[in-house]
């Protein structure tokens, strides 16, 4: 739990959908990724990014992270893309983040922030060679946040799906440990499957038990399963006071540890707690 402020659901919103950018101002999700790349045809990439910064000047996205994917430096749009979105920037156009896609080096990192000043940066992390420049990616003073994914990852390992994702399993263990190493955000990648709601909360849960702080989602009716999958629950919340009750009375009594539900604990449970409680208000205060 790395974030204080909530990512459980990060929705992407193709940049050249208007009805999908103005559904969003009202959509449960606490962060979106607002894309320039794969969800944009290529005949559609120049009116995308008029269309997307138009959105972000006039539409309220109220508390909603906003993240804009850009283009790679690589490709033909990359660079007006960061040039437009740090004029956007310059002109008090709200941006939280720009992602950055298939980031393998830092240096991938260092072009786009010296095209874009004074924001932060988000890596997209899918490539072989990424994973295995994780930590160094994490350690970028620029970057804020990793997004795991997991398509094109599947696709340049040549891997097949599999429900337990085992193949990504490496990748996303190296990324996991990168992130948390640096105290940076990491989100999981997205489900494809958008109508099989057993096999996303399935994939959130095991997710969430790896220690990702949420899921990119492609669809909203993706939302409630993983803003429920990636926030605490009653029971955690219930525990998390009840170790902070018990720790208290026992150092009251000059004991180190205390013993809740048959179980130790200790200073470093009560740092988890105290984690768990933070976030559990992190959320309520983003409902309320
Ligand atoms: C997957 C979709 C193409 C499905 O679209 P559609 O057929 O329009 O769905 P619905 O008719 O069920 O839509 C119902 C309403 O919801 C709105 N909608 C749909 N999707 C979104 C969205 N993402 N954000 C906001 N609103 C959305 C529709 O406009 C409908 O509204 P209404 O008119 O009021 O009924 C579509 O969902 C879609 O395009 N999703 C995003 C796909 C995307 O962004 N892909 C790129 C990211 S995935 C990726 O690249 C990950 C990574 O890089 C990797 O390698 O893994
Ligand atoms: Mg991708």
């Amino acid at each position: 739990m790395t974030a204080a402020r909530p990512t459980r659901s990060v929705l992407y919103i193709p940049g050249s959908k208007e009805r999908a950018l103005e559904k969003a101002t009202g959509l449960a999700c606490d962060a979106i990724i607002f894309d320039l790349e794969d969800a944009v045809a290529v005949d559609e990439k120049v009116n995308a990014r008029a269309i997307l910064i138009k959105a972000l000047r006039e539409a309220d996205f109220g508390a909603r992270m906003r993240i804009v994917r850009i283009n790679g430096l690589d490709s033909d749009w990359g660079r007006e893309d960061a040039l437009a979105m740090a004029a956007a920037l310059k002109d008090g156009v709200k941006i939280d983040a720009v992602l950055i896609p298939k980031v393998s080096t830092k240096s991938d990192l260092d072009a786009v922030a010296n095209l874009i000043p004074a924001v932060p940066l988000w890596a997209m992390m899918e490539t072989a060679l990424g994973m295995l420049n994780a930590a160094d990616i994490a350690a970028h003073p620029r970057l804020e946040g990793m997004v795991m994914g997991t398509n094109d990852l599947a696709k340049e390992l040549q891997c097949r799906f599999r429900a337990d994702r085992l193949p990504l399993q490496t990748g996303l263990g190296l990324c996991l440990l990168a992130a948390k190493a640096f105290g940076k955000i990491i989100v999981d990648g997205v489900y494809n499957a958008f109508k099989d709601d057993a096999g996303l909360k399935a994939e959130c849960d095991q997710g969430r038990d790896m220690g990702f702080d949420g899921k990119t989602l492609i669809h909203p009716a993706q939302l409630d399963i993983a803003n429920a999958a990636f926030a605490p629950s009653e029971a955690e919340i219930d525990l998390a006071r009840r170790q902070i009750a018990a720790f208290d009375a026992a150092q009251a009594e000059g004991q180190g540890v205390a013993v809740v539900d048959g179980k130790i604990v200790e200073n470093l449970h009560i740092v988890t707690a105290r984690q768990v409680l933070a976030k559990a208000e992190a959320i309520a205060a983003l409902a309320s």
